[in-house]
Formats: C-alpha cells, sequence, structure tokens
C-alpha cells in the first residue's frame, strides 16, 4: 500500500533525538511517508543548543510549494519555527489551505534551555491548528500565568482554545522537576471542543527525555495521516511516547538529556497492531 504523506515543519537537531530528526524517525516508525520543511539548523547535542542559523522565510515558502505542488500532506505537525517571518510563511500557508490536519507544537524553550521561538510568531499559527501541544512552560509562556498542577493544566488547555486551536494538550513532561506531579504518573491534559480530558499514563523515570514533545506531536501527525479522530490519535502517540521511553531507558548516548528510542515497538507493528 502506498504509504500517506505526513509533513513536518520543524528545526534540524543535529544530536537527531528531536526536531525533524525526531519526527521523520516516528514517521518512519509508524510506516508513513514523512516529508520535511526546514525552518531553522541548530548546532545540539544531549547536553545544549550551541547555535542556531536561521532559514530565511522565502526557503522555507519554496519547500512547501515543492511539496505541495507534487508530495501534498494528509497531515502536518509544525516544531520549532525560530523567527516570527517563519511562522508568518507557515501561517500564510495554512490560511491557503496547503496544511491540512495541522499540529502546532509551540516549541518556545529547549530541554536545555535556549530560546527557540516566540510567543507572537506561535498566536499566529494557532488559528490554524486542529491541534495545538503545549508543554506546561509553553503554555504559562502563552497565558501568562505559572501552569503547575493537573487542575492547572485543565483550566490552560480550556483557556488555550481561545487562540483557535480546535483540540489542545497540554503536556506535563517535564514534571522530573517537581516530584511530586510525577508521583501522579504522567499525566496531559485535553480540550475537547465540548470538554477536558486528563489522561494518565505511567510515568517513566529516566533522563532520556530528549524530543518527547517533538515526538508526541509527530506521532498525533501520523495517526491523523492514518484516519484516527484526534482524542484516538492523542491516546496512540502518548503510548507511543511511553514505549520509546521505556525503549531508551537504559541508553547511553551523550551525557546530558539522551534520546528516545522511536522503534521500540516490542513487537508491535507502526500502525498499533500487535
Ligand atoms: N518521563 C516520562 N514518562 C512518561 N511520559 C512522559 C515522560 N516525559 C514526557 N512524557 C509524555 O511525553 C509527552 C510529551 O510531553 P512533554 O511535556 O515531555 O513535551 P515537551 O516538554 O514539549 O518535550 P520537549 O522536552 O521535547 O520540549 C506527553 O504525553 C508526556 O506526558
Ligand atoms: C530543533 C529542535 N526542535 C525542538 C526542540 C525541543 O525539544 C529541540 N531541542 N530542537
Amino acid at each position: 500500500m502506498t504509504p500517506p504523506i505526513v509533513l513536518t515543519v520543524a528545526g534540524s537537531d543535529s544530536g537527531a533525538g528531536a526536531g525533524i530528526q525526531a519526527d521523520l524517525k516516528v514517521f518512519a516508525a509508524m510506516r508513513l511517508y514523512g516529508t520535511s520543511v526546514i525552518t531553522a539548523i541548530t548546532a545540539q547535542n544531549t547536553r545544549d543548543v550551541r547555535g542556531i542559523f536561521p532559514v530565511p522565510a522565502e526557503m522555507v515558502t519554496e519547500q512547501i510549494t515543492a511539496l505541495t505542488d507534487d508530495l501534498p500532506p494528509v497531515a502536518v505537525k509544525t516544531g520549532m519555527l525560530g523567527s516570527t517571518a517563519v511562522a508568518e510563511a507557515v501561517s500564510v500557508a495554512a490560511r491557503s489551505g496547503l496544511l491540512p490536519n495541522l499540529v502546532v507544537d509551540p516549541v518556545l524553550i529547549s530541554t536545555s534551555g535556549r530560546q527557540l521561538g516566540v510567543v507572537n510568531a506561535i498566536e499566529r499559527l494557532l488559528p490554524y491548528a486542529m491541534v495545538a501541544t503545549p508543554n506546561r512552560a509553553e503554555a504559562s509562556a502563552i497565558l501568562g500565568w505559572t501552569v503547575s498542577t493537573p487542575d492547572d493544566m485543565a483550566k490552560a488547555a480550556g483557556q488555550l482554545a481561545a487562540t483557535g486551536a480546535r483540540y489542545v494538550v497540554v503536556t506535563g513532561g517535564d514534571a522530573d522537576a517537581d516530584a511530586e506531579s510525577s508521583a501522579d504518573g504522567a499525566v496531559d491534559a485535553l480540550w475537547t471542543g465540548d470538554g477536558l480530558r486528563l489522561l494518565r499514563g505511567p510515568w517513566v523515570d529516566t533522563r532520556n527525555t530528549h524530543g518527547t514533545g517533538c515526538s508526541f506531536s509527530a506521532a498525533i501527525a501520523g495517526r491523523l495521516a492514518l484516519g484516527d479522530a484526534v482524542p484516538d490519535a492523542v491516546a496512540f502517540a502518548k503510548e507511543y511516547v511511553a514505549r520509546a521511553l521505556l525503549g531508551a531507558q537504559g541508553w547511553e548516548l551523550g551525557s546530558g538529556h539522551g534520546p528516545l528510542d522511536h522503534h521500540g515497538w516490542s513487537g508491535r507493528d507502526g500502525r498499533g497492531s500487535e
């Protein structure tokens, strides 16, 4: 069967744990055909982001039109956009209907603390999002108040719907900074348009968490490309990330936050059947 096309619009991570490289691994693990539009090049490893080279907005537009003319995606995710000009170029494409089933991961700061995006750029794109996937820090930056507990996450998910995103998942993966919340398991809050749900999964105790957010949003886009409804795609992505974290728990790649095992299906195929 010809695989569905799924597109990532994101930054390159030289360490290949996050960004474009992580997204393409997720798509490959799901046996989808992944394409990519690169918004910035980062010099990065498991410890830090050392340099950022932005791609000009015109070149981002040229990549998008080259793909939509010949390899049109069924679903799309965005990650690091870098600049307001790039976010504007991506918003123009979204407004023209070139980016269907759009999952917006509002990347603002890397796990290692480097600024990778700006709030007003993300806000331009959110009205076109089918799903937005901010973590707690990103939700806090967009809303202007500190999102911390599961109750806060649920409230934030509802408030973020006002940005125009149809579904919002506020993820709680940075809870390793916060032992109390990791004791509750891995909690995410989902706004579905007509209600809120808390999604709970087992907490995986590991240092290898580089790229969890990128992989999560890529897996959601992947399942949308396969025809899932959004809540099912989100549930699948949560389980996928948990498995990928477990698979890489014993890995020793780099001395910082190492990558996930994107192919760690434990006998499953990429489309979720045993
Ligand atoms: N240690 C963990 N154990 C289980 N699930 C986790 C863990 N860390 C993250 N997750 C899950 O991974 C998904 C992505 O969430 P997370 O909050 O980590 O994204 P993020 O902070 O944007 O990632 P990044 O660090 O790549 O920016 C969520 O479903 C979250 O619950
Ligand atoms: C390129 C890139 N995108 C996203 C993230 C966030 O994890 C990162 N560290 N690097």
